[in-house]
């Protein structure tokens, strides 16, 4: 189910993201001071409870006349939650959960997953003062106990009702399993492998029961399955999250990779402050949804003023495979994000085709080496690769190309076919690749790969990519130089700075994009703004290209712009994500790179 209403990222500053050590880190700097961590637990699940009262309030005002409800009198019926816990700590927080659910006057169940009946033993318990139901008596306890058992107790002896998920299993369809809310609270930053048996099935089913339901699922800091660091969710395994309340700080995860498609609405819960014990946590990467405005032009300029860009590729290999649309794709989009001219080094086959679509552009053939190697200097940046071909021709050429384009000292962007060669020369150890590498110390490379080239440029596997993909982003930088995307839901952006490199996570963007042609789209970008002279370095920057082509493919799926509305452009109604082709961005980028001026 779908929460309406904006997400709560804050669309005009980058957002820091970190990995699960660091928020470990974070947690012990902070208990190190002297903080309680039974303490911080009840704050966080405190808190959390308010959020979800205030989201299932929205989701009932989406759904009912908002004039007709009143929250402060609930006669009608009482809100049911069903709180999954696991044993961790994210359990801790789920058990404390329906101990303030339950006083804030919901009807609470609670499902355990891989407890043994021993777990209830009232054992620990006895060294609770049992008089006192409150979490004060239980956090006080100076037992050894665990903080997630500590809030099993508070629970319990606050007459939580529970049941032990694989008591219950067979029978889902439960009264004690029906609800209004179901809290994922399974498992937290600790997952550390792929959830099997009991924890795959209760996943499984807690999906299931959310959605027979038409239940809010709420995850606790991060949806179950979900790998905090990483973003990688194991065989499809995790909790579909409408949305996550997490918890401290920010995780990577929840944005790069499967995560994007299991966290729901993201809500933050800071709890302690971003500074803890002096010591201040360096983000992992920040995530980005909006990109810088740009200034407006000088009245008194002209095409000049606005960079030239060379697009070299669309190759016919043997007269047979032709791969004109790519460089086609690549000129416009680069013209779209506002490159004074262009000139495309493409074989002679597509150029009236070219000339058909982009009567803006220049042509050149792609074999004429002279001719070409001289448009370089003349270039202002030079993108290189987009079905360039993989043949050894192709290859010569590349080689041919990006030396001629280090001598004159111009940006580049490779991408695509240029990737693959930029692989093998890597095999190969040819000295290309140390030159490109000292080149981009001084000089702009951008460079593009999906999860499938950035793993041929690694001689790696693509699933050691993606399990991954932070690790792989700054290996290929410190292999190959340059700025780097690694393309994919929730893309990473690498940009090496004089001594440190920022690592951007993309949040805008869409599975629409997933077709072919959207990569030289992004190439084009990237070209047409590294043209722009006149902007300034982050306005023209690569995470700016990434961000104005993620706006560009969601402001074409979107059912409330203006090429949605009525007519694209190209005549058709309404665009989805299905169907969406890469010839459809030239004109949303355009629309984009006016926004951007405008706002
Ligand atoms: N400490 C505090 O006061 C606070 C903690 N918070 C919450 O705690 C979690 C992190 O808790 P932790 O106990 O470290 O990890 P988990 O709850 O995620 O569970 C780890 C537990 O599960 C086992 N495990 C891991 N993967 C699997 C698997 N695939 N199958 C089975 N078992 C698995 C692992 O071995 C451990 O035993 C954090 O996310 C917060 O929700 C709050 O921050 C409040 C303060
Ligand atoms: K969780």
């Amino acid at each position: 189910m779908q929460i309406h209403g904006h997400s709560s990222i804050d669309k005009k500053h980058p957002i820091s993201l970190y990995s699960s050590k660091q928020l470990y880190a974070m947690e012990q700097a902070w208990f190190s001071e002297g903080h309680d961590s039974f303490g911080l637990m009840q704050q966080a699940a405190w808190q959390m409870a308010k959020h979800i009262e205030q989201l299932y309030e929205k989701k009932y005002l989406n759904h009912h006349s908002s004039a007709s409800v009143n929250f402060s009198h609930r006669h009608n019926h009482q809100y049911r939650v069903s709180i999954w816990v696991g044993k961790g700590n994210n359990g801790g927080d789920g058990w404390l959960i329906a101990y303030y659910l339950k006083q804030a006057g919901w009807q609470v169940q609670i499902v355990t997953v891989g407890f043994e009946d021993s777990d209830f033993s009232n054992s620990d318990s006895d060294q609770v003062n049992s008089d006192k139901s409150d979490t004060t008596a239980i956090s006080n306890s100076k037992s050894s106990i665990t903080d997630a058992q500590k809030a099993l107790q508070v629970a319990r002896s606050a007459n939580c009702k529970y049941e032990r998920f694989e008591d219950s299993q067979n029978d889902l369809r439960s009264t004690a399993l029906q609800a209004d809310v179901y809290i994922d609270a399974l498992f937290g930053i600790g997952l550390d492998r792929t959830p099997e048996g009991i924890y795959k099935q209760a996943i499984r089913a807690f999906n299931e029961l959310t959605e027979q339901n038409n239940g809010l699922a709420i995850a606790v800091d991060i949806p179950s399955g979900v790998v905090a660091s990483t973003g990688e969710v194991f065989d499809r395994i995790a909790i579909k999250a409408d949305a996550t309340l997490c918890l401290i700080a920010r995780k990577f995860g929840l944005h790069t990779k499967d995560g994007v498609d299991y966290s729901g609405q993201v809500t933050d819960i800071p709890l302690i402050p971003y500074q803890v014990d002096n010591v201040a946590f360096e983000p992992v990467a920040k995530l980005i949804t909006t990109g810088q405005a740009f200034s407006p032009r000088r009245q008194n300029s002209y095409k000049g003023s606005y960079g030239h860009v060379l697009v070299i590729g669309g190759n016919r290999i043997d007269g047979s495979q032709g791969m004109g649309g790519a460089a086609i794709l690549s000129a416009s989009s680069s013209m779209a994000a506002g490159a004074g001219k262009i000139t495309v080094a493409c074989h002679e086959a597509f150029h009236g085709a070219l000339l058909t679509s982009l009567p803006d552009a220049m042509t050149i053939n792609l074999h004429d080496a002279q001719g070409v190697q001289h448009l370089i200097k003349a270039a202002s940046v030079v993108a290189i690769g987009m079905g360039l071909g993989r043949d050894d021709k192709a290859q010569a050429l590349f080689v041919n190309y990006i030396q001629a384009a280090m001598t004159a000292k111009k940006p580049i962007v490779i991408d695509a076919d240029g990737l693959y060669h930029l692989a093998s020369l890597q095999l190969k150890n040819d000295k290309l690749i140390s030159q490109l590498r000292e080149y981009s110390t001084d000089n702009e490379v951008c460079l593009t790969p999906h999860s499938g080239e950035a793993a041929k440029l690694l001689n790696k596997k693509i699933h050691e990519i993606e399990s991954d993909r932070l690790s792989a982003i700054k290996l290929c930088a410190q292999t190959y130089g340059g700025n780097w995307v690694l393309k994919g839901a929730g893309s990473l952006v690498l940009e090496r700075g004089l001594d440190q490199e920022q690592v951007y996570v993309c949040g805008v963007g869409n599975a629409g994009m997933a077709t072919a042609g959207m990569g030289d789209v992004l190439s084009g970008v990237i070209a047409g703004l590294l043209a722009q002279q006149d902007l300034e370095p982050e306005m023209r920057s690569l995470h700016q290209a990434v961000i104005i082509h993620g706006l560009a493919g969601d402001i074409l799926v979107s059912q409330t712009n203006q090429y949605n509305s009525g007519k694209s452009d190209r005549g058709h109604l309404l665009i989805g994500q299905r169907g969406l082709q890469a010839q459809d961005m030239p004109v949303a980028i355009r629309h984009v790179m006016q926004l951007l001026v405008d706002s």
